[in-house]
């Protein structure tokens, strides 16, 4: 396989970078702002020994051709920036390895081939270069009918991947999921458990999951409508976690919400649909940050 190139080198990143080189393929990370080596450590919890990954570095001007191989996972709204100067061309396939929906839109050249990535892993940084990978969890890649001929080699090493036939709908019970755990946690700056013991919560979530509903049965009549059970069993089985936007918004960073239930209100506005639990989910978390 030909090299990937890789924009966002932080945990989901690195993730798919260890995987990749695994499967015995050179990564490059593309920067703007530095060509030293990328050293980063991976530890991981189910004890298997650390992993120190050194990851060349490449400021997207020098490249002397575009890339045929690109992985993007910064944060959704930093997809513009790091797109910046990258040379894409029709024959470019592009793996998106982010939260939410839409980030991409309107970045990518025509006959990109896009290649959506949801994963139920999770790392979290717990050093300034040290990684830990804390659950390999489900990874699904989609948005075509066709796997690319390097899904094979890569499945190999990537734990728990596949290319399932129901691909769009896994993509969008996550975007559900991460349109009513995130913002909700974040606002009340509280663990996602907490969506299942506080009755006003709950009941923000369910208005929330009834629109998502909505909206996804308008799109695809064949869309389940379960939203509120799955979106518990979500917040039930990370009770413990600190959602994404909660991290964002406690380190004062950009959230994803434009991507996330930003998105569902992109779809619904065509269709003459309004959200008005996303709209003022939206609107609150938006004034806050
Ligand atoms: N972490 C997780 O467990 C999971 C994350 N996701 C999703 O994956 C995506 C990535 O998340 P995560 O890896 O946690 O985020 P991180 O913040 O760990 O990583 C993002 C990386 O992008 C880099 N970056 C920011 N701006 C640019 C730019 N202009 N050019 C190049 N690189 C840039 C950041 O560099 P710097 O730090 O120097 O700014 C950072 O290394 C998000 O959409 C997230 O929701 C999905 C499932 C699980
Ligand atoms: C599933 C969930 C809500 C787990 O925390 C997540 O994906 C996130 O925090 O972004």
């Amino acid at each position: 396989m030909s090299t990937w190139y890789l924009l966002g080198a932080g945990n989901m990143g690195l993730l798919a970078a260890y995987y990749l080189r695994q499967a015995g393929v050179p990564v490059t990370v593309l920067r703007h702002d530095t060509a030293s080596p990328l050293r980063r450590r991976l530890t991981f919890a189910d004890g298997r020994p650390p992993c120190d990954l050194v990851l060349p570095v490449l400021s997207p001007v020098a490249l002397t051709e575009p890339p045929r191989r690109l992985v993007v996972a910064c944060k959704a709204p930093y997809s513009a920036a790091a797109l910046e100067s990258v040379p894409l061309t029709a024959d470019t396939q592009v793996l998106r390895l982010q939260n939410g929906l839409g980030s991409l839109d309107g970045l990518l050249p025509e006959g990109v081939r896009l290649i959506e990535v949801v994963t139920t892993s999770a790392v979290k940084q717990d050093g300034p270069a040290q990684h830990q990978v804390v659950a390999e969890n489900e990874t699904w890649m989609g948005g075509h009918d066709v796997a690319p001929d390097w899904f094979e080699q890569l499945s190999a090493h990537w734990p728990n991947l596949s290319w399932p036939a129901d691909f769009q709908h896994r993509q969008w019970h996550k975007l559900v999921a991460n349109a009513v755990i995130n913002p909700l946690t974040a606002l009340h700056d509280v663990p996602n458990g907490r969506l299942l013991e506080d009755r006003e919560l709950q009941h923000q979530a369910e208005e929330l999951c009834r629109e998502a509903d909505q909206l996804l049965t308008a799109v695809d009549p064949t869309w389940p409508g379960d939203s509120l059970p799955r979106v518990m069993a979500v917040a039930s089985a990370t009770a413990g976690n600190t959602s994404s936007m909660r991290a964002d918004v406690g380190k004062g960073a950009v959230t994803e919400i434009e991507a996330i239930n930003g998105y569902l209100l992109r779809r619904a506005a065509p269709l003459g649909l309004s959200l008005p639990a996303h709209e003022r989910i939206v609107a609150t978390l938006t004034s806050r940050t």
